[in-house]
């Protein structure tokens, strides 16, 4: 599992492990990791040129020390100092004694500098950074991502907020980023996570003053010990038995998918309720069909609704019967729209809700561009507004449920963005918690697999070779299945 915290419990831990131990150890740490990591991205340090943009607070003294040990190494360092005298004392006296140089931030000079660096290290800002990168900050960004160095961000690309993973301004965007102590939330999540290169974590000892964590991520170990798996004396009801209410006249295909989907999740059987049923057989005999309502369809221990179900009444009453049950209940797509909100607030049994950031805007009554931008905050929002457990889908997918750190799936690709893959994702999940898996389980195990799925399905892709392609991704997680 990868943990990330918030800025304002990453500076406790850091204040308990420094009263601990000598002054500048934690730096020091840092900067050995993130030193070794720039001697290891440029294949060696001698006679690399190396621009350092320091800040004037610690995420610049980081910058410079690690520089200081590039240029005992051989490596031509050049610091660029945002405020000349306000320089890391200590890093700006390593540097110079290692033979570094400084300019101050004259555009002239320093877009020079940049522009003959191998590397680049961003110590504009860290965690304490605040809003936007202030314009000459700003201005150093651009040049950084315009020059062909390879950006190594220190601690965190400069402009991201940590906590969020908004980006208010411009930003730094990296090759790289060496993060010290532990992960952050902005590191994981869109947009700012577009900008963080390949992510690296340097233990600095902060480990056993860390509480829980703001976010989460599943790793495949984690995953392979959710997944379910048929022991001797099961049988396929004891499997569990997912109901999937989908599809309408004009959407059978959206059927298709959220059946396609189920029958890779782990249930014993599923179970199709709806005007799809031709289609759902014609591509998926195994599958148990019924015409009538829900209530009629006999016992499932979970059901998805909603994928391309359409708006008549007949898709409202679905809805409101599927809600009525006392089972785990994934609602999706149409029937975000249809759901009488009062009615799943007020369900016992778990809720599972898989918006898009536009049905989440609907849903929140909000703007679709600001879930986007803080996909975090209003995730937490849904969950707390809904009781329910929420996924959100888009280029970051996260899982919120009121009193437990949210998940984030760290899986998946821009190719998902395709139509039916959603219905896929709903009927996967669902098919989890038919299986017993808890409903923040099921959803972070039903993302991980799509996104896997999404990543190993030869591209352009259609939704039907995603919900193909899970027992691969599956067995990839868990080989021993
Ligand atoms: N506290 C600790 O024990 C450790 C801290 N470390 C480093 O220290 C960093 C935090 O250091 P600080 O608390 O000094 O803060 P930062 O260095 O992250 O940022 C503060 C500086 O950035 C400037 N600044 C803030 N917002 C800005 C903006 N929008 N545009 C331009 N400049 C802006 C401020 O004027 C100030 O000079 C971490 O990110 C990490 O790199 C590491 O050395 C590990 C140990
Ligand atoms: N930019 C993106 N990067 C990664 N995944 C994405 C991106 N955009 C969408 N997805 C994923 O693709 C799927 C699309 O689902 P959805 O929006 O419901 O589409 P549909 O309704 O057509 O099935 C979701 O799993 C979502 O997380
Ligand atoms: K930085």
């Amino acid at each position: 599992m990868r943990h990330a915290y918030t800025v304002e419990t990453v500076r406790a831990a850091e204040r308990t492990l420094m009263s601990r131990l000598p002054p500048g150890t934690l730096m020091q740490r840092a900067a050995a990791g993130l030193a070794a990591a720039c001697g290891s991205l440029m294949h060696g340090t001698y006679s690399r040129r190396v621009v350092v943009l320091a800040g004037s607070g610690d995420n610049g003294g980081d910058a410079l020390y690690a520089a200081a040990r590039l240029a005992r190494r051989g490596a031509g360092v050049t610091a660029v100092l945002l405020t000349p005298d306000k320089a890391h004392p200590g890093g700006l006296a390593a540097l110079r004694r290692a033979g570094g140089r400084t300019l101050p931030p004259e555009p002239e000079a320093a877009d020079q500098a940049i522009a003959q660096a191998h590397l680049i290290l961003d110590g504009i800002v860290g965690i304490g950074g605040r809003g936007g990168l202030r314009p000459q900050a700003a201005h150093l960004a651009r040049t950084a991502r315009e020059s062909r160095a390879t950006v190594v961000a220190v601690d965190l690309p400069s402009g991201i907020d940590p906590d969020t993973g908004e980006t208010p301004g411009e930003t730094v965007h990296a090759d790289a980023t060496v993060t010290f102590g532990s992960y952050k939330p902005g590191l994981l999540i869109d947009p700012a996570a577009e900008h963080v290169g390949a992510l690296r974590l340097i233990d600095i000892g902060l480990g056993p003053y860390l509480p829980p964590p703001e976010l989460e991520a599943l790793q495949h170990a984690d995953v392979a010990a959710l997944l379910p798996t048929p022991v001797g004396e099961t049988d396929k009801y004891r499997r569990g038995v997912v109901g999937v209410v989908a599809g309408s006249e004009r959407y059978p295909g959206a059927a298709v998918l959220a059946v396609g989907g189920a029958l890779r999740g782990g249930a014993g059987a599923v179970r199709y309720v709806g005007p799809g049923a031709e289609a759902v057989i014609a591509r998926y005999p195994e599958t148990l069909v019924t015409s009538g309502p829900p209530s009629k369809a006999g016992r499932v221990q979970a059901w998805v609704v909603g994928p391309g179900l359409g708006d008549d009444r007949a898709a409202r009453q679905a809805v409101a019967e599927v809600l009525g049950s006392d089972v785990p209940v994934l609602v999706d797509a149409d029937a975000l729209r249809l759901a009488d909100r009062d009615q799943i607030r007020r369900r016992t049994a778990a809720t599972v809700l898989t918006p898009h950031a536009g049905e989440a805007a609907a849903l929140l009554s909000a703007d679709r561009a600001d879930v986007e931008s803080a996909r975090l905050a209003h995730v937490k929002q849904l969950a707390e507004a809904y009781q329910a457990t929420v996924l959100l889908k888009g280029s970051t997918t996260l899982i919120a449920q009121r009193g437990h750190p949210v998940r984030v799936n760290p899986t998946g690709t821009a190719w998902l963005s395709t139509a039916g893959s959603g219905d896929v994702l709903s009927g996967l999940t669902g098919s989890l918690l038919a299986a017993g898996l808890t409903a923040r389980d099921a959803a972070s195990v039903g993302a991980y697999l799509h996104g896997l799925a999404g990543r190993e399905t030869p591209v352009p892709f259609g939704a039907h070779e995603l919900a193909d392609r899970i027992p691969q991704v599956w067995r990839s997680v868990h080989p021993r299945t």
